[in-house]
């Protein structure tokens, strides 16, 4: 384990990472209990759960520095009983990274209320309640505290996952709001937007095909790891960047700057649709 950061940064302090059981989530979850915080992580399955607690041993990371416990976020009593849990345990709550997220890629005609519901939920509803019970239990209190949201990259839009596109540029507003609220209160909430050209155990569930796309669509012309973007998280979780709040960041080597991912389809004959300019 490597960190770019100070040991010691974050001793004493305590960090939920919701979706701490792989990818994105694990690779912060490493950093901040390398770089000295207590964490606790969240996430559905608890297999993932248990190979993660299991790579933090293996990074050295005492098992009592560590809680890891199944929690969908969907649900707001699975959050309240976990973020019990978290206090139960280390009595305080100083960081919260909302990372947990995921959706399915669907034309938005084809899209059912069930679907886009379970993707809204997953995305905005999850993080708001996650967000909501922290502060209130924790961080509220304490008049102290950095969360991190992350979203996604996808600021043009995101064609082919609307229901995503709209609960993440939600998650996004959210940032903006709370972070006005509660910058008198003493806590400060940020957001990391990564592209869809980050190699993750997430973006592997889309295919290599799709991330060859999206690597070629990406002016710097690779694909980035989690510890990429895991490194600007921990900053903005840590206390070294006190007039940072409100504020999301993209980590997608300039994707949304120039070009497409996937190609949009061909008009066939729709209203609106352009003259054959051969005809
Ligand atoms: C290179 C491109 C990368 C793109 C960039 C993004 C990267 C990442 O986000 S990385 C994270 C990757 N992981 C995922 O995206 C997976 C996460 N997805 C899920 O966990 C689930 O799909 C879910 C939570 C979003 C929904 O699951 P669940 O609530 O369990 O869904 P249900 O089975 O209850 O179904 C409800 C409803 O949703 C529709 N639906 C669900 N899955 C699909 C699907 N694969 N295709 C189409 N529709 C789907 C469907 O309408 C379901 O209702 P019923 O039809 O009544 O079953
Ligand atoms: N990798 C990329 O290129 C991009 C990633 N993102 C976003 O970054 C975040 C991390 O993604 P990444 O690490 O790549 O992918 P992963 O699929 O590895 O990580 C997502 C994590 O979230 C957890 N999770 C999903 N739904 C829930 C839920 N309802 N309750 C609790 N935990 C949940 C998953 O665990 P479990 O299955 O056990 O619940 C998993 O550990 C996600 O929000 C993703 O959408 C955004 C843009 C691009």
């Amino acid at each position: 384990m490597r960190s770019i950061f100070a040991r010691g940064l974050f001793e004493r302090q305590v960090a939920i990472v919701t979706g701490g059981g792989s990818g994105i989530g694990l690779a912060c979850a490493r950093e901040l209990a390398y770089l000295g915080a207590k964490v606790a992580l969240c996430g559905r399955r608890a297999d993932k759960l248990e190979a993660a607690a299991s790579t933090l041993a293996g990074d050295g990371v005492p098992g009592d520095d560590v809680l890891a416990a199944p929690c969908d976020i969907r649900e707001p009593e699975q959050i309240a009983a976990f973020v019990g849990q978290v206090l139960g345990k280390f009595g305080r709550v100083d960081v919260l990274v909302n990372n947990a997220g995921g959706q399915f890629p669907s034309p938005a005609s084809e899209l059912t209320p069930k679907g886009w519901e379970a993707v809204v939920r997953n995305n905005l509803n999850g993080t708001f309640f996650m967000t909501r019970e922290v502060a209130r239990r924790a961080m509220l209190p304490a008049r102290r505290g950095r969360i991190v949201n992350v979203t996604a990259s996808v600021s043009r839009g995101f064609p082919g996952m609307a229901h995503t596109g709209a609960a993440r540029a939600g998650v996004e507003n959210l940032t903006r709001s709370l972070a006005v609220e509660w910058a008198a209160l003493g806590i400060r909430i940020n957001a990391v937007a990564p592209g869809s050209n980050i190699r993750s155990s997430g973006t592997s569930q889309y295919g290599d095909e799709l991330l060859e796309l999206a690597r070629r669509a990406t002016p710097l012309k690779r694909l980035a790891t989690p510890e990429e973007v895991s490194r600007l998280i921990v900053f903005l979780a840590s206390d070294q960047n006190d007039f940072i709040t409100g504020a999301v960041y993209g980590v997608d080597g300039g994707q949304p700057l120039w070009g497409d991912i996937w190609s949009i389809p061909e008009p066939d004959g729709a209203p609106g649709a352009p003259p054959d300019v051969k005809g």
